[in-house]
């Protein structure tokens, strides 16, 4: 089972929401351009950016406060995943919130985004030993679980994520395919577009949350799609 865990399946034929896929990534690679903070991880195989001090200190904490109300144990779409492979703990931070919205509505306005088209933000703890192995964002849509998602907003075309704070050991995100890792840094956020230029779904944007080995590691993560998400 554990086997398909960092098997790559290219989506074949036709590319679902492929136009939107590109569209989006178009949108992103212009507003960031634009912004000199943002920083370009050096990489030609996948547009990866980051920025620092994206929250607050302050921030960072509150956030955290309201994860630890909702983290329950994780799940994943692809139910053939083992049953190591997503340990932390998860779940959606109140999108009705007012300081949830003033967050979400700030990555909306970073990227130049839709709002519509972004996911409810989710939170993320992860103490020792727990991670999120190697992964791509991108739903499989030859998978089950497409035959909904295509009805609620369609492919994920990017995914922001903000670390909460620092880890004493472990727990950077990894682009294993890339040599990409990125040390956790309280208040930073990591956006990337998941599909390359062309709107393909990009394999080489396969990156997994490393196990802690030491402290507890926190993020939120807000997904996009390509079109309306309900
Ligand atoms: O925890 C991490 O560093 C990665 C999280 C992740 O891949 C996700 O939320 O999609
Ligand atoms: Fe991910």
């Amino acid at each position: 089972m554990a086997s398909n865990v960092t098997t790559i399946r290219v989506p074949e034929g036709e590319v679902p929401d492929r136009s939107g896929l590109k569209r989006v990534g178009e949108t992103v690679r212009k507003r960031l351009a634009a912004n000199k903070d943002i920083y370009k991880l050096p990489t030609d195989l996948a547009e990866i950016f980051a920025l620092g001090d994206f929250m607050s200190a302050d921030e960072c904490r509150r956030m955290i406060e309201m994860i630890d109300q909702v983290a329950k144990p994780s799940k994943v779409f692809d139910l053939s995943y083992g049953a190591d492979y997503r340990t932390s703990y998860s779940g959606d931070v109140d999108p009705a919130d007012p300081f949830v919205k003033k967050i979400s509505r700030r990555i909306d306005d970073l990227l130049g985004l839709d709002s519509r088209w972004g996911e409810t933000i989710q939170g993320q703890r992860y103490l020792p030993g727990q991670q999120f192995q190697a992964h791509c964002d991108w739903f499989f849509t030859d998978a089950k679980y497409w035959a909904t998602e295509k009805t609620r907003g369609g492919q994920r075309s990017y995914t922001a994520m903000v670390f909460l704070n620092a880890v004493e050991d472990g727990g950077s995100t990894d682009f294993g395919h890339i040599g990409l890792s990125i040390e956790p840094k309280q208040g930073a956020l990591l956006a990337w577009n998941n599909a390359d230029a062309e709107g393909v779904p990009n394999p080489w944007t396969l990156h997994a949350g490393m196990p802690v080995k030491a402290g507890v590691k926190y993020i939120i993560t807000k997904w996009y799609r390509t079109r309306p998400w309900a």
